[in-house]
C-alpha cells in the first residue's frame, strides 16, 4: 500500500488501516505482526513466538548455545569464541525450504513464524558476524573492535534473506522486528506486561536470559516504555480524524475534540517517560557496551569497512545494513510527524529518513500515513492559530524535547564516557547526531512560544518557566558538543 498525498485528499484513518480497531486476538497469523490496532499499538498483536517447529531444531539449538552465559547459567559458544567454527564446521543446514512450511490453514505464510525465524537468524548473523569483535574488545578494549567477519555463509544469509523479504524489512537485526520488541515473552502469561517485572528475554547475546542483567534491563525497559504506546496510536487519530472532519464541514468546531487528543497524548508521554526513567536501575552504564557489541551495524562501521557479502547473494557483492537501533522506535517519529517538527536539511536529517526503511512494514505504513496527513492538513498551522490548543501542542513539544534530553542523559553516561567508538550501532555520528534532532524541536518551541500569541495571553504567560528550560538547556546543549567533539578531534 502506498500512502502519498500527491493528488487528492488521503481517506481518514480507518478506511486506510481497517484493523486499527479491531481486536487483535482475533486477526489471522497471516498479518504483519507488527499491523497497528488501538490496543496494541507499535507492540506486536501477540506476545513474540518463543520457539519454531521441530524442522528448525537446529537453528534453536544454536541460539539457545550461543549466548556468553545460557539459560542454566553455564558459558555459551560466544563466551568461548566457538560460534564461528561450529557453524563453519556445518552445525546449521540451510533449512531455507522448511520456511514454506510456515503457513496458515489456506497456504498463506504465517507471519508471526516468519518473523519468529527471522528474529533468530537475525540473532545468529549478528553473532557470527561480530564475534570476532567481541573478542578483540575482550582482549583491549582501547583498541577497539578489529574486523568482523566479512562473509555471512549461505547457512545464515539465504533464510534471513527469504524471511526478511516476506516480511519486507532489510535482511538485518532490527530493533523492532528483533532485538527488541520481538524478543519478549512473559513469566506468568495472565499478568501479560502490566508489571515490569513479569518480563523476559527470549533470547539474548550476553547475560539477558537472566532478567536481572544489564541487557535483559536495557532491552525490557523498551518494551515497557512502547506497552503505553496504544494511546499514542487514539490521541493522534482522533486528532487528525477531528481536523479533517472540520475541514470537510467547516461548520463543525471540532477544537474541544483536538484538545482532547492532545490530553490523551500528554498523559502517554508522561507515563513513557517515567518508565524511560527506570533505565538506570534496570540497566547499569558499566555493562553496557559488552552486550552492545552485537548490535552494530554494517554502514559506518570501522568492523565492516566493505561490507558483507551474503554468500552466494547479489552476485557476491557487499551488502551494507545499519544497525540496531532505537531510532527505529515510533513513538517519537509520530510525534515528529503529527507536530511538523521541521529539521534542518543537512546529512545528519538524511540519516534520520534512512532509519524508517528498518521499521516494520505497518510502522512505516502508518508514520508515513500521518507525516503526509499532518502536511495536508496543517496540523501545526491549525494548533498555532488558538491559544488553548497552542499550549496543548507547546506542552508536547515539549514532552518530545524531554524525551530527546533524557535520552542524551542516556547517551553521555553509557556511552560518550565509555567509549571512544565514532559511530552510534546505527551508523550515526556518535556526539552530533542525537543534538541534531534536539537542537530542531528546541528552536521549534522558541518559535511558536514568541510567534504573537505569547505577549497578550496571559495562559501563555504561565509557560515561561518552561521556556526558560528550553533556553538554558539549549545552551548546555551546544557547550557540551563542543566539548565533546573537541576531546575527540572532531
Ligand atoms: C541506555 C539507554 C540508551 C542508549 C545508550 C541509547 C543510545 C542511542 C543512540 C546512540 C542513538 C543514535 C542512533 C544510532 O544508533 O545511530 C539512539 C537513537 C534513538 N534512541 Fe536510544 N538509547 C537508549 C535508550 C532508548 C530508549 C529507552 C528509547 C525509547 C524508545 C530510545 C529511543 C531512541 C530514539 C527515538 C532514537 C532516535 C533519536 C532521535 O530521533 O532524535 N533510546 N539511541
Ligand atoms: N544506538 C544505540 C543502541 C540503541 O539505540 C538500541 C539498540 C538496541 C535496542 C534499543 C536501542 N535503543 C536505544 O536507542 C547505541 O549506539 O548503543
Amino acid at each position: 500500500m502506498s500512502v502519498t498525498c500527491e493528488e487528492k485528499p488521503l481517506p481518514d484513518t480507518s478506511t486506510l488501516f481497517p484493523h486499527l480497531h479491531s481486536n487483535p486476538a482475533t486477526l489471522p497469523l497471516s498479518l504483519n505482526p507488527f499491523t497497528i490496532t488501538t490496543t496494541t499499538g507499535f507492540l506486536p498483536l501477540r506476545p513474540p513466538r518463543v520457539d519454531l517447529p521441530a524442522s528448525f531444531a537446529a537453528l534453536t539449538n544454536l541460539v539457545e548455545k550461543l549466548p556468553i552465559v545460557r539459560q542454566d547459567g553455564s558459558p555459551g559458544l560466544l563466551a568461548n569464541f566457538q560460534l564461528g567454527n561450529t557453524i563453519d564446521a556445518g552445525a546449521l543446514p540451510d533449512l531455507s525450504d522448511a520456511l514454506d512450511e510456515l503457513i496458515v490453514q489456506d497456504g498463506k505464510p504465517n507471519l508471526s513464524s516468519i518473523t519468529t525465524a527471522f528474529r533468530d537468524y537475525a540473532f545468529l548473523a549478528s553473532a557470527y558476524l561480530l564475534e570476532p569483535c567481541w573478542e578483540a574488545w575482550n582482549a583491549n578494549r582501547e583498541t577497539g573492535y578489529g574486523l568482523g567477519r566479512q562473509v555471512l555463509p549461505k547457512c545464515i544469509a539465504r533464510p534471513l534473506l527469504k524471511t526478511a523479504a516476506l516480511i519486507d524489512i532489510p535482511p538485518f537485526m532490527s530493533y523492532a522486528a528483533a532485538y527488541a520488541l520481538y524478543n519478549y515473552r512473559y513469566h506468568d502469561p495472565a499478568i501479560g506486561y502490566s508489571r515490569y517485572s513479569n518480563l523476559r528475554l527470549i533470547r539474548a547475546f550476553e547475560q539477558g536470559l537472566d532478567p536481572r542483567s544489564s541487557e535483559a534491563g536495557f532491552v525490557l525497559t523498551h518494551v515497557d516504555m512502547v506497552k503505553h504506546s496504544p494511546s499514542l496510536i487514539q490521541g493522534v487519530t482522533r486528532i487528525l480524524d477531528m481536523i479533517e472532519e472540520s475541514t470537510r464541514t467547516p461548520s463543525l468546531n471540532n477544537r474541544d475534540g483536538v484538545n482532547q487528543g492532545f490530553e490523551i497524548l500528554l498523559s502517554a508521554m508522561e507515563k513513557i517517560e517515567a518508565s524511560m526513567e527506570t533505565m538506570w536501575s534496570n540497566s547499569l552504564p558499566r555493562d553496557y557496551n559488552a552486550y552492545r557489541t552485537f548490535i552494530f551495524g554494517i554502514t559506518s562501521q570501522s568492523m565492516f569497512p566493505n561490507g558483507v557479502v551474503y554468500e552466494g547473494h547479489n552476485g557476491n557483492k557487499p551488502l551494507f545494513f545499519r544497525g540496531e537501533s532505537g531510532a527505529n522506535d515510533s513513538m517519537i517519529p509520530l510525534l515528529d510527524h503529527l507536530l511538523e517538527i521541521p529539521m534542518p536539511a543537512n546529512p545528519l536529517t538524511a540519516i534520520l529518513k534512512d532509519f524508517r526503511a528498518y521499521r516494520p512494514l505497518p510502522h512505516r505504513q502508518f508514520l508515513s500515513f500521518v507525516m503526509n496527513k499532518a502536511t495536508e492538513l496543517g496540523v501545526a498551522a491549525y494548533c498555532r492559530a488558538d491559544p488553548t490548543t497552542a499550549i496543548l501542542y507547546l506542552q508536547l513539544l515539549d514532552h518530545v524535547r524531554s524525551f530527546r534530553w533524557r535520552h542524551w542523559l542516556f547517551v553521555r553516561e553509557y556511552i560518550l564516557k565509555r567509549s571512544k567508538h565514532p559511530t552510534a550501532t546505527g551508523g550515526s555520528p556518535i556526539v552530533t547526531w542525537l543534538p541534531n534532532q534536539l537542537l530542531a524541536v528546541m528552536d521549534l518551541m522558541v518559535d511558536v512560544y514568541e510567534g504573537g500569541l505569547s505577549r497578550e495571553n496571559g495562559e501563555f504567560k504561565r509557560l515561561q518557566g518552561m521556556m526558560d528550560n528550553v533556553r538554558k538547556q539549549r545552551a548546555k546543549l551546544e557547550k557540551e558538543v563542543q566539548k565533546w567533539c573537541q576531546e575527540r578531534g572532531w
